[in-house]
């Protein structure tokens, strides 16, 4: 899978932009704010139809403009596609997307036209922060190669908001009518069990792949494992079970006023022989793990796919020692990748296949071409 286009317009500190990558290794480099990570956050956005930022959709307008749009054209094994992402805050649909020129209906109509992992130093809070980084690490990845998945996620979110207003309403109003509860839980457990069947299968795989390069990266025979914690322990009738514990904990719940059983409260308890990894592990350990997630979850993408997806490094080279970065630089060679950093040097320019600098003057970020002659030969 490759991008071959990246089109810009009013996107953040972009008034007007076309970028031709290479199918290799892309390296942009800048001062801090310049607009590098507005690059990859625009790919991101034709991939997964979102912000790999906690961001609201409006910012990525320029300041001062009506809309903004960020295209690309891509190639996969099935021929060549256009994905672009409109934005207008000011009408009713503030963000449109469309496929081949043709405006999509239903976001899971993108989910796996683009594949693309991104590794950022936020990352680095997968092993020791709350377990909603650890979810979406597992709901964008499946997503991208389950459209099904994406859906019953979709679902489950609409179905469980509805769940709530009626138990916080249950909460201000004890005389409401309880009967709707069944009908939300029965309608709640069916998306609920495909996301916990999938994040279980693909979790497994994930765990095998993480624990061979945990050991390659760090060169030591420590054992790291990824498992899924769920609030069902049961492998059968998920569905069955999820009904009754939703049941089971209506009363706690119009208590506290939402829904506290689900894959939305669900884990992947990381460990280093045997220990858990939030607890015990060492700086190093964290950035190994980090690491070894990104790579494993390319590598099942991949093979789940049948196609490389594209690989976005925003700003990781710096957070990385020079044994790590060699190893992520190596294990890249046959993705299309796009790696942001402040300073060139971070990254072995013999291995870059092309190179920009990312300026901005005025609020107005600007990306130059490197010469390859120019690169090669200061290194
Ligand atoms: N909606 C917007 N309109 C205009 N400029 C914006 C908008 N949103 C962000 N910017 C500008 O984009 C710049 C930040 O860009 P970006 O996050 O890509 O920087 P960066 O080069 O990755 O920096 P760092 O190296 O510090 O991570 C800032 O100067 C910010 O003011």
């Amino acid at each position: 899978m490759l991008i071959e286009e990246l089109k810009l317009k009013n996107f953040r500190n972009y008034s007007e932009l076309t970028l031709h990558p290479h199918p290799g290794v892309n390296l942009y480099f800048g001062r801090n704010g310049s607009g590098k990570t507005n690059l990859l956050e625009a790919i991101h956005y034709c991939s997964l139809g979102r912000s790999h930022r906690i961001s609201n959709d409006a910012n990525a307008v320029k300041n001062g403009e009506a809309f903004a749009l960020s295209s690309v054209s891509i190639r996969n094994s099935l021929g060549q596609r256009e994905i672009a992402v409109r934005f207008h805050p000011d009408e009713t649909q503030k963000k449109s997307i469309l496929l081949d020129g043709k405006k999509i209906a239903k976001f899971s109509d993108m989910m796996g036209c683009l594949r693309c992992v991104i590794f950022s130093p936020e990352d680095l809070g997968l092993i020791k922060e709350g377990p909603s980084l650890r979810r979406r690490y597992l709901d964008m990845m499946i997503s991208q190669i389950n459209r099904g998945y994406f859906i019953a996620l979709q679902q489950y979110r609409t179905c469980m908001d509805q769940r709530n207003a009626l138990i916080r309403n249950l909460r201000a109003n004890s005389y409401a009518d309880t009967s709707m509860l069944s009908a939300f839980e029965e309608t709640m457990a069916a998306p609920a069990a495909v996301i916990i069947r999938e994040r279980r299968r693909i979790v497994s795989l994930l765990s095998e792949c993480a624990r061979e390069t945990y050991q390659r990266v760090s060169d030591t025979d420590e054992v790291f494992r990824m498992a899924y914690h769920s609030s069902v322990k049961e492998e059968t009738e998920i569905e069955e079970v999820l009904c009754r514990l939703f049941r089971e904990n209506r009363e706690d719940d119009i208590r506290m006023g939402f829904t506290s059983v689900g894959p939305h409260r669900d884990d992947l308890i990381l460990t280093l022989n045997k220990n858990q990894m939030k607890q015990f592990a060492s700086q190093g350990q964290i950035r190994t793990a980090a690491l070894s997630m990104k790579l494993s979850q390319m590598q099942i993408l991949r093979d789940q796919s049948g196609e490389e997806p594209v690989l976005l490094l925003d700003d990781v080279m710096s957070e990385l020692d020079r044994k790590r970065r060699a190893c992520l630089i190596g294990e890249i060679s046959s993705f299309q990748t796009f790696i942001t950093c402040a300073d060139r040097d971070d990254v072995d320019c013999e291995k870059v296949d092309k190179m920009w600098m990312v300026s901005a003057d005025a609020g107005e970020a600007k990306v130059e071409e490197i010469q390859n002659s120019e690169f090669r030969i200061q290194n």
